[in-house]
């Protein structure tokens, strides 16, 4: 059984390395896109399943509330924590929708959604990139494997960042420090470098 975490930590240390060799210049362009929309009066919507949607919990957190350091709030909206929303939009209308129909009573113009799949296909999420472009808000999306649907939907002022990776449990992992990555930038862009 130890060899198999020893393989877990091995793979996700690999995984890791390629991604600090591949998704820099792509995080930094995510990070400026929040950082110009929360300069503009803008704000972050985030979404995802399962794992991902406690990925887009944790950064509104963050974002809301702290990161690092002690700084005023900012402002961010997890899609994904309103379980009469949710349950009442995939029970009148369909699960595809649960994030859809809140971005297109919530997002405005300069508005960023950050969309978070690790397959790229979640219907859902493909469908809150719609409903983003629809709004004119910029799309952050964390994908894996080979960015599925939602890859061929984004436009040139969006930013994929796809984590070279095919395991959902490593791409995961990424996401999550891809996530600290942007708070970091986004607290040393608004506040200064500390
Ligand atoms: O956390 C995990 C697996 O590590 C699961 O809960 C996983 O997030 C769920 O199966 C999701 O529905 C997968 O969706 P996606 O990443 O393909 O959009
Ligand atoms: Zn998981």
């Amino acid at each position: 059984m130890q060899d198999r975490i020893i393989s877990h930590f091995g793979t996700s240390i690999e995984t890791k390395a390629l991604s600090a060799e591949q998704l820099p210049p792509l995080i930094e362009r995510g990070a400026q896109a929040m950082v110009t929309s929360l300069l503009n009066g803008g704000k972050i919507l985030s979404c995802g399943n399962g794992g991902s949607a406690g990925d887009a919990q944790h950064f509104s957190s963050e974002l809301l509330n702290r990161f690092e350091r002690e700084r005023p709030g900012l402002p961010a909206i997890a899609l994904t924590t309103d379980a009469s929303t949710i349950t009442s939009i995939a029970n009148d209308y369909a699960y595809n929708e649960v994030f859809s129909k809140q971005i297109r009573a919530l997002g405005n113009r300069g508005d960023v959604l950050l969309a978070i799949s690790t397959s790229g296909n979640s219907a859902n999420v493909v469908q809150a990139i719609q409903a983003a472009h629809e709004r004119e808000m910029v799309v952050v999306a964390l994908t894996g494997k080979d960015g599925g649907n939602m890859a061929s939907l984004l436009t040139l002022d969006d930013v994929e960042i796809r984590v070279p990776s095919t395991v959902t449990a490593r791409i995961q992992e990424v996401h999550l420090l891809v996530i600290h990555c942007l708070c970091d930038l986004i607290d040393c862009s608004l506040f200064g470098e500390e």
